[in-house]
């Protein structure tokens, strides 16, 4: 036996092309060095973890049998990426993961020709998928040509509407479709519903489903040792009336549970959907999130996201703060106002612990209702529950909020039900980029008759509005914070009722006016600082609401300055737009005054710190002090005029 130390399969791989050198045996041999390499890598990034675990086996053997880029490999949500990504050309770039100027910690079309379809919202895979089957059937022109499409979907992922719209529209059209169920029976948080009950029954009934494969004639695809028994079983079953999986009874063949782990079960089984295939098929693979590591593995969340961490111990390495987060504010918050009114209730889309419902759920467990990835349902759900004479808050990050929009039109604005909408992670977010950057919910909802629309300035401000929303029955009312801590301000002990449409004068000043609506208040008096050092003193106004505007304020503002300048965490037709509206319906700017608005910019902004993304979107406080001396006709050039 040679004591020379092998070289790492992982080594002679640079593209998938390499696996077709590895027999079996080594394949099984790199997935291990791919985990270890998985584990190694998000130690020193941070970032989603369990679920990359969860999918070695399958991601070498998906990238062992099929020919990406021509083949179209598919991933759902692809925070379980990572794998694919060290395997496919860029292991060395995996230290930028979700950093500035890094790699996306999802696929993304524009990073590499192995990522056919950009994700991060979840569920869109079967659906990307159909369009490349389709197109390839069409003779569409495509720059890596066409083979399979192959769509890797999680069991949560599984339990959005999208996805089974698609699978319906996959059934009916018959095209030559690979489905793989990435069964690990977790979500985030452990997954609810009824078809995470009904998955875990197709497990169970495992034996049966071989039995029903050979019955239903898709035991040929079964490995060989699977093959004898399931033949046997036709005969037993053949009297049996075998009712068809969902997904058979949806125009699929149906092929499992396989383990999900072995690639002694994948690689049979792939190799044989790839040559005899002909129409959608679904793999039901059952795996483990945070397989392989136990720091992972046997956590609550199976290491869903991690901070950079220790390898050994698992120990993550956090920066402490004693600044409670806006989350946590406004779970708190949310308690404290639920104590006193049993009518108040909480929805999450699968986000327990994001939201803070979490720690809502343990208090009140009978009034903490987690949909599953279904936000549509979860809007109407909500608006549902408000006619019913309840206080529901329905709470959402921004960006996930956008999956319901129509129900907020038609079910919750066109009918004025009173849904309070608890807006988290608004604002540009960091690490998750712009598939998570809550942008535009000021936009998609000033514009809703009907609707009151604020943003917390600062975690008390957070805490008023919790208690403002919770009295609000005359028609839906929505509140934004941003991802992350609170800037640290004193915490009121309740949360006061503030007069809806009204803002609040921070400081007087005079020539210009700032009237902020968010966060971005914080920046804005660090600018306020500098500015005074160069004889410039801003007024300086909170404007709470954005629909509702408070007119007297935003008139009066316009009336005493020659300048007035406007600032949110939201792109273009927001809270600066309806101040606009409103100045130019009443003819203000007929008397001279110089507007600005400063908004997010017309362009996705990529993964950085949010500081960073903020310095991109020019809305840092020395991009406020440019600004302000700008429109004074400081000479500082207006670098964004
Ligand atoms: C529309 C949407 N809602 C919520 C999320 C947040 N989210 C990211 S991953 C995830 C769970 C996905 O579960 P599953 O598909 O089973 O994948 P696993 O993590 O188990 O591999 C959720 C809810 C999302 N990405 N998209
Ligand atoms: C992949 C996904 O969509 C979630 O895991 C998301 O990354 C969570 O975002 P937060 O870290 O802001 O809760
Ligand atoms: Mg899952």
């Amino acid at each position: 036996m040679s004591d020379k130390p092998t070289t790492p399969l992982l080594d002679r791989v640079h593209g998938p092309s390499d696996l077709s050198q590895f027999s079996d045996a080594e394949l099984e041999r790199l997935a291990g060095e791919l985990r270890a390499e998985t584990i190694s890598a998000v130690s020193k990034t941070g970032g989603h973890l369990g679920a990359g675990l969860g999918v070695i086996e399958l991601t070498v053997a998906l990238h062992a049998v099929f020919d990406a880029p021509r083949d179209k490999i598919i991933w759902d949500v692809s925070h379980q990426c990572y794998p694919h990504k060290i395997l496919t050309g860029r292991r060395d770039r995996m230290s930028t993961l979700r950093q500035k100027d890094g790699l996306s910690g999802f696929t993304k079309r524009s990073e590499s020709p192995y990522d056919p379809f950009g994700a991060a919202h979840s569920s869109t895979s079967i659906s990307a998928a159909l369009g490349f089957a389709v197109a390839r059937d069409l003779g569409g022109a495509c720059d890596t040509g066409h083979g399979d499409a192959i769509a890797v979907i999680g069991d949560g992922a599984m339990s959005a509407g999208m996805a089974f719209e698609a699978l319906n529209n996959a059934g009916h059209l018959g095209k030559r479709l690979i489905v793989i169920l990435n069964d690990n029976e977790m979500s985030i948080a452990p997954p609810t519903g009824a078809l995470s009950s009904y998955l875990s029954r197709l497990y169970a009934e495992a034996p049966f489903q071989d039995l029903k494969a050979a019955v239903k004639g898709a035991a040929s695809f079964l490995p060989p040792p699977f093959r004898e028994g399931a033949k046997r079983a036709k005969e037993m079953l053949k009297g049996m009336a075998v009712g068809g999986t969902l997904f058979e009874e949806l125009g699929f063949s149906y092929l499992g549970p396989l383990d999900g782990h072995d690639l002694h079960q994948l690689l049979p089984v792939l190799r044989t959907v790839r040559q005899r295939a002909t129409g959608p098929i679904l793999i039901h693979c059952i795996t483990r999130k945070g397989k392989g590591y136990d720091h992972a593995e046997h956590a609550a969340d199976k290491g869903h996201a991690r901070g950079k961490f220790d390898v050994v111990t698992g120990e993550q390495k956090k920066a402490k703060s004693n600044t409670p987060s806006y989350t946590k504010v406004f779970a708190e918050a949310l308690m404290q106002q639920a104590a006193d009114d049993s009518r108040i209730c909480a929805v999450t889309a699968a986000m327990p612990d994001g939201t803070g419902l979490d720690l809502f759920a343990e208090r009140y467990p009978s009034r903490c209702f987690d949909v599953g990835i279904a936000e549509q349902h979860g809007v109407t759900f909500s608006a549902g529950l408000a006619a019913g004479g309840m206080r529901p808050f329905c709470a959402m990050y921004s960006t996930f909020l956008q999956r319901g929009y129509d129900q907020v039109v038609h079910d919750v604005a066109i009918q004025r039900l009173p849904v309070r909408f608890a807006i988290d992670r608004a604002g540009l977010v960091g690490a998750d980029g712009a598939t998570h950057a809550g942008s535009f919910d000021v936009a998609y909802l000033a514009n809703l008759p009907g609707f009151v629309v604020m943003a917390a300035a600062d975690e008390a401000e957070l805490k008023h509005m919790v208690a403002t929303a919770a009295v609000h029955d005359e028609g839906p009312i929505a509140f934004r914070y941003p991802r992350g801590e609170g800037r640290g301000v004193e915490m009121p002990e309740r949360g006061e009722v503030l007069e809806i449409g009204k803002g609040r004068m921070i400081r007087e000043g005079k020539g210009v006016a700032i009237l902020s609506f968010g966060t971005r208040l914080g920046e804005v008096l660090t600018a306020c600082e500098t500015l005074e050092a160069r004889g410039v003193s801003p007024t300086v106004a909170d404007a709470r609401f954005a629909k509702p505007l408070d007119r007297d304020l935003i008139l009066r503002l316009a009336r005493d300055h020659e300048a007035l300048i406007t600032i949110e965490e939201g792109a273009v037709g927001g809270f600066g737009s309806h101040v606009a509206q409103l100045l130019a319906d009443e003819g203000v700017f007929d008397s001279g005054l110089k507007y600005r608005s400063m908004v997010l910019p017309d362009t996705f902004i990529d993964q950085a710190s949010p500081e960073d993304m903020y310095a991109v979107a020019g809305m840092n406080a020395k991009d406020i002090e440019a600004r302000v001396l700008s429109v004074l006709g400081v000479d500082v050039m207006d670098k964004r005029a």
